[in-house]
């Protein structure tokens, strides 16, 4: 779906502001990753100094946490908060039924899967361009390697059915690497039709740290397009 850059962002404002409404003093909060989470954290930023709104803030992300801070939201690691009220984060695809969630695009997706599995609750928040039948429709699944023989484990995800293409840095060809100093490689597995499998079929590989696959474990998405927002329970 093509859409006016412009527009996108007015998308990501709109539902960034209603997901932070969701948000209440006391609360203990994951902050995800990405150009629609932060977004997020500028909402729940413009609350905190506006409307005096306290909570903790639990980010995914060395920039999520810059972009927190320079708000003044408090922060928080797991360690100190293991246990979070809300997650709230962005996604690549969620499907229709179920919403199962492609993620890491930006690369957070180890974080963010962390961060999620100690929330009571996930909210995502998309733009309607997001919203697929399947998944694998338009993003490759994001596989999160260390890099001691990466190589090694690029085989057995080629075993699996993956086609590959190794992450590397925008600016430069040099390879991409996470928060947690790892690499990633992005698996085209085509159309989707057993995520959970699927999910669980990458994380037995040695070498992998983890993959992008979100599967049953999102309670709200947040939709932002041409009809306004739409809240999915
Ligand atoms: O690693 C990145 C995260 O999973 C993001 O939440 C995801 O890529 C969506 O990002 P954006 O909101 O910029 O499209």
């Amino acid at each position: 779906m093509s859409m006016d850059v412009s527009q996108i962002e007015i998308y990501k404002q709109q539902v960034g502001k209603v997901a932070a409404s969701l948000v209440t003093s006391g609360m203990i909060v994951g902050l995800g990753s990405g150009s629609t989470s932060a977004c997020v954290v500028r909402a729940l930023g413009k609350r905190w100094q506006e409307e005096g709104l306290r909570f903790i803030g639990v980010p995914t992300s060395v920039e999520t946490a810059h972009l927190a801070q320079s708000f003044g939201i408090e922060l928080a690691t797991l360690g100190q908060c293991p246990e979070l009220d809300l997650d709230i984060d962005g996604a690549d695809e969620v499907t229709h039924q179920h919403y199962h969630l492609i993620k890491g695009l930006g690369g957070a997706l180890l974080r963010e899967k962390i961060v999620r599995y100690a929330a009571k609750k996930f909210v995502v928040v998309v733009d309607e361009r997001k919203m697929v039948d399947q998944l694998g429709d338009h993003t490759p699944v994001p596989v999160e390697v260390t890099p001691f023989g990466w190589e090694a484990t690029a085989k057995h995800l080629e075993k699996i059915g993956a086609k590959i293409s190794i992450r590397l840095k925008k600016e430069s060809k040099e390879f991409f690497l996470t928060d947690g100093a790892n690499m990633i490689l992005d698996c085209n597995f085509g159309l989707i039709t057993e995520p959970a499998q699927l999910e669980k079929a990458i994380n037995e590989i040695v070498g992998v740290m983890e993959n992008g696959l979100f599967v049953h474990c999102t309670d709200e998405v947040l939709i932002a397009g041409h009809d306004g927002i739409q809240h999915l329970k």
